[in-house]
């Protein structure tokens, strides 16, 4: 019998025809995440089972091996699966919750021009509100928040922590005063390269532009460069374009590499951070605070000044203990125009409405000499449910 042989064109036809499929069943999957998501307000359920998870990926996973697919190759494949039905059911139940919240057109305000980190933040978080974005450029932190609070923008993205380089003071200093709320957050992976005018010879670059966070979160590999000058700009989007513009080979800007093409940069050495796992938190801010609904994780956010008198801290954080509350973040800064005053920042997982987070509010206030809830907000962080896989 002689073998059939079909053209890599045929080939490919079929391919291209399996992967539309598999987008099909991707998109009928996630509507029907949305029905299992209007069944949970019946029960009052909470959106996350990883018991079920456990059970479907344990499930998938022997399934898969009778087809030769490798056990890690089908859980990565559903982890991201279940991560979008998950923060789809989360973003549907928020828009119920909040009826006027999200309009189909948002003004979203972020540091840097297209293809800065805030930027590429802003339409991830937006990705799955099923809102129209209007973005708006602005060359400060402090713009970002102005704009949002004179009603020009809707919501501003704001870096707050990043896992190399730690808090990002100025945006913390800046809350301390704004009328604004936090209405969500999103973890952005943070994937520095040095981009270049064509493909140069790393060796031969003396001069690097970037916003200083990315200088400090790459500053061993810099360190390693030797003697180079490092120029700072108001935004990674801002020194890729000083780049493209000043089209020299002993020049590079730091930034992610998609943002690069942007600017029709090539990216000449990547993962140059000091930790390999680089990501930065960004919060988003509206003038108006939303409401979390009960069934999914929810984040709050507060600010105090405690009295200054020994062990006040300490009391503060026993109201969380005793209440079993997580604290996520402990953030302290100086209260600018009183020398030595701190001004605490805290992130708890709690939703605003519990009934132990209102104890905990009732308590430290009777505590601090101020407290201000900044908001409470989804908690978007969908940690993988963990599966043994046996070999
Ligand atoms: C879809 C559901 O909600 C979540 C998402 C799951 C999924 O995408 O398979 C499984 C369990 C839940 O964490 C569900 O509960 O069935």
């Amino acid at each position: 019998m002689t073998e059939q042989h079909y053209s890599l064109d045929d080939i490919r036809k079929n391919v291209s025809h399996i992967d539309n499929e598999i987008l099909k069943l991707l998109s009928e999957r996630r509507l029907l995440s949305l029905e299992v998501a209007k069944s949970k307000i019946g029960t009052a359920k909470p959106v996350r089972d990883q018991a079920r998870e456990q059970e479907l990926l344990l499930r998938l996973i022997k399934t898969g091996k009778t087809q030769q697919l490798d056990a890690l190759y089908v859980t990565q494949i559903f982890h991201t699966i279940i991560e979008d039905s998950v923060l789809f059911q989360q973003a549907y139940l928020q828009k119920l919750a909040n009826p006027d919240s999200l309009q189909p057109v948002a003004r979203v305000s972020f540091l840097g021009a297209k293809g800065s980190y805030s930027h590429l933040a802003s339409r991830n978080y937006f990705s799955r509100k099923q809102t129209k974005l209007v973005e708006m450029s602005c060359s400060t932190f402090r713009d970002v928040l102005n704009i949002v609070e004179t009603g020009n923008a809707d919501y501003g993205v704001l870096p707050i922590e990043n896992t190399s380089s730690g808090s990002i003071n100025e945006v913390y200093d800046l809350l301390q005063h704004t009328s604004l709320s936090i209405v969500g957050e999103i973890t952005q992976p943070i994937e520095h390269c040095l981009l270049t005018v064509g493909d140069v010879d790393v060796k031969g670059i003396n001069t690097l532009y970037s916003h200083p966070q990315p200088h400090q979160q790459c500053s061993e590999y810099l360190h390693s460069m030797g003697d180079i000058t490092q120029e700072y700009c108001s935004s990674t989007a801002e020194a890729m374009q000083k780049v493209a513009e000043l089209n020299l080979p002993n020049v590079a800007a730091i930034g992610n590499a998609s943002s690069g093409k942007l600017y029709g940069l090539t990216p000449v050495k990547g993962n140059i951070a000091n930790q390999q796992e680089n990501f930065t938190r960004f919060i988003v801010v509206a003038r108006k605070p939303v409401d979390v609904t009960s069934l999914i994780p929810a984040k709050s956010t507060l600010i105090m000044s405690t009295a200054q008198k020994a062990g006040s801290l300490v009391e503060c954080l026993m109201v969380l203990r005793n209440l079993n509350i997580n604290m996520t973040k402990l953030e302290s800064r100086p209260v600018i125009g009183n020398p030595w005053e701190e001004m605490f920042y805290l992130d708890v997982e709690e939703n605003l409405k519990s009934d132990v987070m209102q104890q905990a509010l009732e308590e430290l206030t009777r505590l601090t000499r101020f407290i201000k809830v900044l908001g409470c907000y989804p908690s978007e962080n969908i940690k993988p449910t963990e599966v043994e896989i046996e070999e």
